[in-house]
């Protein structure tokens, strides 16, 4: 079973305007709500690439209730710890250009905290536990790193998905697999990573710290994959984008079913970025269909190491 934990849902608000006036009265005629956050995204595309997986985290209020209703009509599992105040809503802005507004965590208490703790405590060797997105400020500083740890000693396999401090809290963990864009790579390196190149000659030293499997994803350019054996870069077809939130979550998806039916990571490599760019072909997240129609469309070279810096 794959658990997605995402700490900090979110209801996403996607509304499209015409013409947006900051500081003016804008009105849409085309809105849609979606259960959202990293790992509840990265559960909904495995269910429907037809993994086992169940999303755990925090969720509270009528947001929460939302969420776990949407997750319900898609047959998704899942198992949150409930939580007193709202989970938040994060509005995403569409007007030729996107823009994001995520809104703030509920506080969590020590005893739900706790409580989440003991989730993950039940998982077995044949489980992977996947941390998506941002972790509210009220938990402890080292919560994500509790949860990985208790999840290893039940010899669970690892992932993280998130950004900043967080990641780099987390990456001496040693996970299985991080997906970082070329953006959270310049700011956790402090450098500007534009080429491939350069994110393959940053990725070496993620992996040269003991994470497994790095995706860099540099979003219609495509993305890099490096582990210990080898190095490849993928270009995406060309096509109309719809939407990119939630096309990262799409690639860790992918990769992670990919793995667990037993695929070479560089063949799930392939397949992580024709989910990426279906999703970015589709309003919301993309399906199998979709999936298995852009994937002949994708281009992955291996590359000789020498190649990158
Ligand atoms: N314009 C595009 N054309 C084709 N594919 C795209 C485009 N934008 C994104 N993708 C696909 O989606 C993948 C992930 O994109 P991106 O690098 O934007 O991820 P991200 O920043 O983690 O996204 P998010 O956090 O919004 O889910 C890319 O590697 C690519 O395969
Ligand atoms: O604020 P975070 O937790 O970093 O990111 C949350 C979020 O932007 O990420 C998902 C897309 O990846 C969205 O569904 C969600 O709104």
């Amino acid at each position: 079973m794959i658990y997605t934990c995402t700490l900090n849902p979110a209801v996403d608000y996607v509304i499209r305007v015409e013409n947006f006036q900051a500081g003016g009265l804008n009105r849409s005629d085309n809105a849609d709500l979606y259960a959202g956050g990293k790992g509840i995204n990265v559960s909904r595309l495995l269910k429907r690439l037809g993994s086992n997986t169940c999303a755990i985290g925090f969720a509270g209020g009528f947001t929460g209730e939302f969420i776990k209703s949407e997750l319900d009509r898609e047959g998704v599992f899942h198992r949150f710890t409930s939580v007193n105040g709202t989970t938040r809503i994060n509005v995403k802005l569409k007007s030729g250009t996107e823009t994001e507004i995520n809104g703030p965590a509920p506080v969590i208490s020590e005893e739900d905290a706790n409580r989440l703790v003991q989730v993950t405590a039940e998982l077995t060797e044949r489980d992977w536990l996947h941390i998506g997105g941002s972790v509210p400020s009220s938990l402890p500083a080292d919560y994500a790193g509790t949860l990985i740890e208790t999840a290893r000693k039940k010899r669970a396999r690892v992932v993280v998905d998130t950004s900043g401090a967080a990641l780099k809290a987390l990456l001496p963990y040693r996970p299985f697999f991080i997906k970082p864009n070329h953006h959270e790579l310049s700011e956790l390196f402090h450098t500007e990573v534009n080429t491939k190149e350069e994110a393959a000659g940053i990725a070496k030293k993620l992996v040269d710290g003991g994470t497994e499997n790095v995706i860099v994803s540099m979003g219609g350019e495509g993305a890099v994959f490096v582990n210990r054996d080898s190095v490849y870069f993928a270009s995406p077809p060309k096509g109309t984008v719809k939407n990119t939130v939630g096309a990262g979550d799409s690639m860790v998806a992918a990769f992670m079913a990919k793995i667990d039916s037993g695929l070479a990571p560089h063949e799930a490599f392939h397949w992580a970025v024709a989910a990426g760019s279906a999703t970015a072909f589709s309003d919301d997240l993309c399906t199998k269909e979709e999936v298995e129609d852009v994937y002949s469309r994708v281009k992955v070279v291996k590359v000789e190491q020498e190649d990158t810096q």
